[in-house]
């Protein structure tokens, strides 16, 4: 039995202009000490799958549809009470904007502790002794327990949101671009951080990013999404040799370090899709510079192309031509000049 299996879930939120479908009919898996990377653009469901996974969804947040299965129980179908004890314990997070989610009024060490004691039977000395451990598990001196988090840089800030989210070992950890607010080189060395300790734990880990680049030095498995849904799904090794849909192919273009030297880097042009208003047919279709009628008409399922590998696409046997089209800067010319033909007649 894999650790968490999503099957089928859509998660919709409920907006002044109606029913916004944030994520359709998603399903994966991810077996013990598994890194898997959830990848797309700004807005296409990542953070909201990542609240779903804890069922932190905000309140106007839904899921009308679908099984989390952790351990085999459905995280769906638990009360509040059930998944309050699952959380930190068993599922724990590094949200986006973690170096905010200190209090400011309290040691950074103490609120370390607190987490710890409110969520296992530990007594406080061992909690101190293990909050010393964590902190130099992260590259953090022991004595900065004792700061308040004004003291510490982002960086260190950081450091101790990783250590509270490893406190009692859980079985899942979801980063929600948990270095995004640093500076590179400290990026690097927390991601690294990250991963020694996950492997150490032998926990599994949900990344979510909008950097492929990050995925292929830190996951084995990525899925990218697009508008909610996956597109493609595949082992980070056969993703990054073997890619398909032409929306990951836009994305290898679009991120300097997985090109060769001398590449030029080209951006996909448009936007992602309106999730108030789904139009049928493959949501990346306006994007796409192959797309056709039937592209605009009917919405592709997943198909297996390789063991363990998924794309969602009607023409994954004319994967050898998009891949050589998809590296040229004018079929993707082509499309932002459809696009602005189609913004002009509108
Ligand atoms: N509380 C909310 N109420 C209504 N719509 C929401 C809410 N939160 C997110 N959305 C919408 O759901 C869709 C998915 O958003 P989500 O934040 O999950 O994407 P994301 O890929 O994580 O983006 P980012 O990288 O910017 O966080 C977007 O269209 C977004 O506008």
């Amino acid at each position: 039995m894999a650790l968490l299996e999503v099957k089928n879930v859509d998660i919709h939120y409920k907006t002044e202009k109606g029913t916004l479908h944030a994520i359709s009919n998603i399903s994966f898996k991810i077996e013990e000490g598994e890194r898997l990377g959830l990848v797309g653009e700004s807005g296409c469901g990542k953070t909201t799958m990542a609240k779903a996974l804890m069922m932190l969804l905000p309140d106007n947040g839904f899921i009308p549809k679908g099984q989390i299965l952790f351990k085999g129980e459905d995280l769906v179908q638990k009360s509040k009470e059930e998944i309050r004890k699952l959380r930190w314990k068993d599922i724990s997070m590094i949200a986006q904007s973690a170096m905010n989610a200190l209090n400011p009024v309290y040691r950074v060490g103490d609120q370390l502790m607190e987490a710890m004691l409110a969520h296992s039977s530990m007594s406080k000395e061992d909690a101190r002794h293990r909050a010393g451990e964590l902190f130099e598990l992260v590259g953090l001196e022991r004595k900065r327990l004792r700061d308040y988090p004004h003291q510490m840089s982002g960086g260190m800030k950081q450091r101790a949101i990783i250590a509270m989210a490893l406190a009692l070992n859980p079985a899942l950890i979801i980063a929600d671009e948990p270095t995004t607010a640093l500076d590179v080189v400290v990026q690097d060395r927390i991601l690294n951080k990250i991963i020694q300790i996950q492997r150490e734990i032998n926990s599994s880990m949900v990344f979510i990013t909008h950097d492929i680049s990050v995925v292929s030095e830190t996951c084995n498995t990525i899925i990218v999404m697009y508008g909610g849904k996956i597109m493609e799904k595949a082992s980070t090794r056969q993703f990054f040799k073997n890619p398909y849909h032409p929306y990951s192919l836009g994305l290898q273009n679009a991120f300097p370090s997985l090109l060769d030297m001398g590449e030029e880097l080209i951006s996909i042009p448009g936007s992602p899709p309106n999730l108030l208003e789904p139009k049928p047919g493959c949501y990346f279709q306006e994007r796409c510079p192959f797309a056709t009628d039937r592209c605009r008409e009917e919405a592709p399922e997943l198909h297996q192309v390789e063991e363990e590998h998924s794309v969602a696409c009607h023409y994954i046997d004319e994967v050898e031509r998009f891949r050589a089209e998809a590296k040229k800067r004018e079929s993707w010319d082509m499309v932002r000049d459809r696009l602005i033909a189609a913004r002009t007649e509108g």
